[in-house]
């Protein structure tokens, strides 16, 4: 099998880099190269329900589904597959120049599958609270071919500083990254009208206590 080339651009690093520099968020298109987000596509529409299970909420011990919160089924990405390496190996890309440029001191990437399917949705949250978490930056790459506005499903971001005022409203299309600082920025997904995926993940500082590495997922 050939190997996937992540990136259509020579710079692809270089229009959310700076969005996060200036703004705390970004959302940008084209990110990818299409026969990436093709092969991950391809990849999460392969995987039955039964491989996946119900997202909760917390982590460890603190983990419940909750299905009043949220609606949607993971599966935590390994890199088990071409499509699945060559997004870990991307992201990791991007974990360095983070750190180059804004000297996050991003220590690693844990990302998981979404699947949205009719009616599900996430309601208002952060993805963490300070000092409580190793979540810095949030990312959603969006893998939903030809998604019309009736079919709902939007990322809703707020303000950082005015949590009830709405930044923007974006369709989870193909090819879309959304980037955003965990602490910050609360976020929700609204009812899906029909079957969304996505891969939604972290990039995180190391919290290591007591010679005990810190979990992940
Ligand atoms: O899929 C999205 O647009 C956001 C998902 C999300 O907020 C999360 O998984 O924490
Ligand atoms: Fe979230």
């Amino acid at each position: 099998m050939s190997a996937i080339i992540p990136f259509t651009s020579q710079t692809p690093f270089d229009q959310v880099v700076s969005d996060i520099l200036q703004k705390g968020w970004s959302v940008t298109d084209g990110f990818f190269s299409p026969a990436m987000v093709d092969a991950l596509m391809a990849d999460v529409s392969d995987l039955d329900n039964t491989y996946m299970h119900r997202a909760g909420v917390g982590r460890s011990s603190d983990f419940q589904v909750a299905l009043d919160r949220r609606r949607d089924y993971i599966r935590w990405i390994d890199p088990i597959n071409p499509a699945r390496s060559a997004f870990l190996d991307a992201m990791g890309a991007l974990r360095i120049e983070f750190n180059r440029r804004l000297i996050l001191g991003l220590w690693d990437y844990e990302a998981h599958f979404a699947r949205y399917e009719e009616g599900a949705f996430y309601e208002k949250h952060l993805d963490a609270f300070k000092g409580k978490s190793n979540r810095v930056l949030s990312t959603v790459l969006y893998l939903n071919e030809a998604w019309q506005e009736s079919d709902g499903g939007e990322l809703v971001l707020f303000d950082e500083h005015d949590h009830c005022r709405e930044l923007g409203r974006f369709a989870p299309m193909k090819g879309r990254l959304a980037v955003f600082l965990s602490e910050e920025f609360p976020h929700e997904v609204l009812p899906a009208k029909r079957t969304r995926h996505s891969i939604a993940g972290w990039f995180r500082v190391n919290n290591t206590i007591q010679n005990q590495i810190d979990p992940s997922q």
